[in-house]
């Protein structure tokens, strides 16, 4: 296993797969013993010169590795499985981190013993406050759970659930950075419209976010709770949250999580 000493292969280095090879690096993991499989030749290069690691075939990346990480978007997923099932071996390891795709799907792909777990993560592990959400395949043990939880540990917290629950996750956490920042956006635009300089405005909404972040967390007070408490009766924020709820606020959100839901399903199906 990895976290003893074995080799951890990322195949497909995009945006999530860097995410994940940076925090291994980050948390100590020796760069001998991580490999990169990536289709751009460019991208490959870059990725060597900025942590050290080899970057190699992924049939080298996964005939070395105890532990493979598939970081490929869904679509490209039953590609990179046919290029390298013929050298994966039973007691190995296959993580993958693809929307949509099943413990299922990659194990009707890989010989009958090889260990799939399935992960939705999220990109705030590029600044070691990851969250993602782990599930078991059908021929993996507490061993391989524990050595996927530990390659994830490395960047935020991890759950376990049940496999049933990862489009869901796909849409709340996984999905859920950019609707941080598309309200944050919202909010520093909505400042520049108020007169504030944008420099302003951006200081005021991030420090807001990452206050507002912080209390929940820390206090573990239930966001009602902290709603009513910035909430003076007549005043300002009723205003704005009158404004919120007549545009129906509340509503678009469960319609675009129940959309990142649907789309996370369809990718399952090859979509
Ligand atoms: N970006 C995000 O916030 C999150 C992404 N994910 C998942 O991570 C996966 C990758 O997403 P991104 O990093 O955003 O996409 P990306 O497009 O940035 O990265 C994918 C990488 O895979 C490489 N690639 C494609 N085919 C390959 C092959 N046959 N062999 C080796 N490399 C190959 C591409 O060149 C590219 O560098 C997706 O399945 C996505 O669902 C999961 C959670 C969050
Ligand atoms: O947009 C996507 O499909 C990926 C999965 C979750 C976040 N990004």
């Amino acid at each position: 296993m990895s976290s003893s000493g074995g080799q951890t292969a990322i195949i497909g280095a995009g945006v999530m797969g860097e995410t994940l090879l940076s925090g291994l690096v980050r948390a100590g993991r020796r760069v001998d013993r991580l490999l990169v499989g990536e289709k751009r030749p460019e991208r490959a290069r870059e990725l060597e010169e900025r942590y050290g690691v080899a970057a190699v075939s992924n049939v080298e990346a996964a005939t070395k590795a105890d532990t493979v990480a598939l970081v490929v978007k869904p679509q490209d997923m039953a590609a990179v499985l046919d290029e390298i099932a013929h050298v994966l071996r039973p007691g190995q390891l296959v993580v993958s981190l693809a929307a949509g795709i099943t413990t299922a799907f990659i194990e009707s792909r890989v010989p009958e013993g090889v260990a799939v777990v399935r992960v939705m993560p999220n990109t705030p592990a590029l600044v070691d406050e990851g969250m993602a959400a782990i599930s078991p395949g059908s021929h993996c043990d507490d061993v391989h759970l524990a050595e996927a939880e530990s390659l994830l540990s490395s960047t935020g917290r991890v759950v376990r659930v049940p496999e049933k629950q990862q489009d869901a996750v796909t849409a709340i956490s996984g999905s859920g950075p950019a609707y941080i920042f598309f309200v944050v956006e919202s909010m520093i635009e909505a400042g520049v419209h108020l007169g504030l300089p944008r420099a302003t405005a951006t200081e005021l909404v991030i420090q807001t976010l990452y206050g507002s972040a912080t209390m929940l967390r820390e206090t573990g007070t239930h966001p009602v709770v902290l709603r009513e408490q910035v909430t003076s009766p007549g005043g300002t924020t009723a205003s704005a949250l009158r404004e919120l709820e007549s545009h129906k606020v509340r509503a678009a959100f469960l319609a675009a999580m129940e959309a990142a839901r649907d789309r996370s399903r369809q990718l399952a199906e090859g979509s």
